[in-house]
């Protein structure tokens, strides 16, 4: 269905910022976990978004609350709050979006690995619901590991016979966030004008930022490449360690996780030459799942694209995160066909 808006004011200002063409189309876009660190704050993001007309809050407790406060919002969406299983069709059915932040955060001392055991399960089921009440609908994997978690969505769409690999994305973007803001602060650029791509995996030695491609270049040495490559794959642990119990990002991630939706929900209404990294059914390298540049468009990924050059040592990196990630990959395999 789609609304005609063009020529109204929201329509207008919609058509500046290049949002759309003709017509702003309706969107749903629902948030599992939306009672959580990540989810409040992303909901809130999500209501701000001019692309969506339904927002559907799903949670297994205190989803009425955040549903009702981020409802009072003046804009476009129409929010609905969501609470347990059996509330969980009503949230999906006519998803285009479907955003998962849910599952347990990290606590200092742990990896993201060490998160399988609760969240795969939970991801796994609310995939399974996925397969069922929106099967068409591209889904935004955040929950970690997401090394683990895509291919164990991927499993249990393939068994429901709803895998579109077009539409399966595990949500990068924060080290995409964090990779051009450490590198502005040490290259003194705009960071509003920096671009630096991520590729790889989304954990430690897996997450692969490509600084030599980084624009504005700025020719920083190499001992500078080798701090801004370990901090960004430390991202996620420095704010573990100074949330010191408290969980992990969920401000940042949030963030991130709403310009990823948005670019998806850009794809889908058309607007052209979208571009984001996500970690997405691969060939560019020899692992099935890998993170890189990817072209959104109206089915999902366009493009898969590849690497590009690369310097000596991201080459090496390259090659030394391959055993790790594969590992995680097996491992999601592995679980979503066990049990
Ligand atoms: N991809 C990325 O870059 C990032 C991923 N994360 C991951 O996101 C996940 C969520 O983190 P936080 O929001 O901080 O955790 P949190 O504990 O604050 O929130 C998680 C929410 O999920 C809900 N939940 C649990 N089981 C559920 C189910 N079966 N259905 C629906 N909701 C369910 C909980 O009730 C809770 O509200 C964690 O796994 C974390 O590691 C966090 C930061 C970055
Ligand atoms: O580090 C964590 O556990 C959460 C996460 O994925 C990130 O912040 O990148």
């Amino acid at each position: 269905m789609f609304r005609s808006v063009a020529r109204s004011a929201a329509g207008k200002n919609l058509l500046r910022r290049g949002y759309a063409t003709e017509s702003v189309p309706d969107r749903k876009v629902a948030v599992l976990g939306a009672a959580g660190g990540i989810g409040q704050p992303l909901s809130l993001l999500m209501k701000l978004n001019p692309l969506v007309s339904r927002l559907a809050l799903y949670d297994i407790a205190n989803t009425p609350g955040v549903a009702a406060d981020v409802s009072h919002v003046n804009t476009r969406s129409e929010v609905a709050g969501y609470v347990g299983e059996d509330q969980l069709k009503q949230a999906l059915e006519g998803c285009d979006v479907v955003i998962i932040p849910a599952g347990v955060p990290r606590k200092p001392g742990m990896t993201r690995d060490d998160l399988f055991n609760i969240n795969a399960g939970i991801v796994k089921s609310l995939c399974a619901a996925i397969a069922k009440y929106c099967p068409n609908a591209l889904v935004n994997m955040i929950s970690n590991p997401v090394n683990s978690t895509v291919p164990i969505a991927a499993e249990v769409f393939k068994k429901a016979g709803t895998y579109d690999e077009k539409k399966l994305f595990g949500v990068t973007t924060l080290d995409v966030v964090r990779a051009k803001t450490f590198y502005a602060g040490k290259a003194k650029v705009n960071v509003a004008d920096v671009n630096v791509p991520v590729v790889g995996g989304h954990a430690g030695i897996t997450i692969l930022p490509l600084f030599s491609q980084a624009t504005p270049k700025a020719n920083l040495p190499e001992e500078d490449i080798k701090a801004l490559t370990k901090r960004t794959q430390d991202g996620g642990t420095e704010v573990v360690e100074a949330k010191a119990g408290k969980g992990s990002a969920t401000l940042s991630m949030a963030y991130a996780g709403a310009i990823f939706a948005d670019a998806c929900l850009k794809g889908l209404n058309g607007v052209p030459d979208v571009v984001e990294c996500s970690f997405v059914q691969s060939t560019v390298t020899e692992l099935p799942f890998f993170a890189s540049k990817v072209r959104l468009g109206k089915n999902g990924v366009e493009e898969v694209m590849g690497l590009g050059p690369l310097s000596d040592n991201e080459q090496a990196g390259l090659e030394s995160l391959k055993p790790e990630l594969k590992a995680s990959i097996e491992k999601g395999i592995k679980f979503a066909n066990q049990n």
